[in-house]
């Protein structure tokens, strides 16, 4: 058996813990990203071995594929339509539950299935915690016609916004463009540090060829953040925490599916 990664611990915590809010008869928003996969592999734990039954709405084509493979039923959100609840990952979070997302190129559809759900429940390692967004670079979908004009809008836009840094670089993957789900391209934004989080969202949003930003504002309502030792500390709106733990040989099964 290959023991559980130090990377993966805090990943795993925050997974098994989130899980727990799953009930039967859900439809669950599954989020995307190397924390939400771990979240779709407990999820289909409980599903092989508790039987419970819930309609799994995924984010991107690679949790559709990882839901199906551990046997959660996958719906469309078109099928589903609203969801009791989406757990996904994060880039960052900070203390309004404001979140980057978009790492991995996904956070349209994130945002989409998020915003359908009555609940959103953020899973994360302690190092997505920051007192201040920015240090990850902002996500933004664009339209790949004209997008380095995009690109120039976006950059005069960030010459008003209060922001440190202002370059907006067009995601590769390998020697191509980056392409999303949708076919789109991504530009990340290297803004250091994000003063006024709406304000910038909402102006992104504004200007043509842009899909989508990465900022999410009001859609979180809960981040469960992991910690390696099997600590778990839940923090709700208004500051409200609570602490737990998991047991970390509870992962030895679900190892298997890596
Ligand atoms: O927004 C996302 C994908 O679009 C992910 O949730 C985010 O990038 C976090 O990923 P990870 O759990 O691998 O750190």
């Amino acid at each position: 058996m290959i023991p559980l990664s130090d990377a993966d611990k805090p990943k795993f915590v925050a997974s098994r813990r989130a899980v727990d809010f799953v009930e039967d008869g859900m439809r669950v928003g599954l989020g995307t990203g190397s924390t939400a996969a771990w979240m779709v592999r407990c999820l289909g734990r409980r599903v092989r071995e508790e039987g419970l039954k819930i309609a799994g709405v995924p984010t991107s084509t690679r949790t559709a594929e990882l839901a199906r493979k551990v046997g959660i039923a996958v719906v469309t959100l078109e099928d589903a339509g609203w969801l009791d609840l989406t757990i996904d990952g994060a880039d960052e979070f900070d203390r309004d539950l404001t979140l980057i997302k978009g790492g991995g190129g996904a956070h349209l559809q994130e945002k989409i299935v998020a915003t359908a759900s009555d609940r959103m429940i953020v899973i994360a390692d302690p190092a997505k915690d920051v007192a201040r967004l920015g240090a990850f670079p902002l996500p933004v979908e664009v339209i790949p016609f004209g997008w380095q004009a995009t690109q120039k809008l976006v950059q005069r836009l960030l010459a008003g916004m209060d922001v440190d840094g202002r370059t907006a670089t067009l995601r590769m993957a390998g020697d191509t463009p980056f392409r999303t789900d949708e076919g789109n391209y991504v530009l990340d934004l290297h803004l250091g540090r994000i003063g006024a989080p709406r304000d910038l969202a909402l102006h992104l949003n504004q200007i043509a060829g842009v899909v989508e930003n990465g900022l999410f504002m009001d859609i979180c309502d809960t981040v469960v953040v992991g910690h390696a030792d099997g600590t778990v500390r839940l923090i709700g709106r208004a500051g409200k925490e609570e602490t737990g733990r998991i047991d970390l040989a509870d992962a030895e099964s679900l190892i298997a599916d890596l």
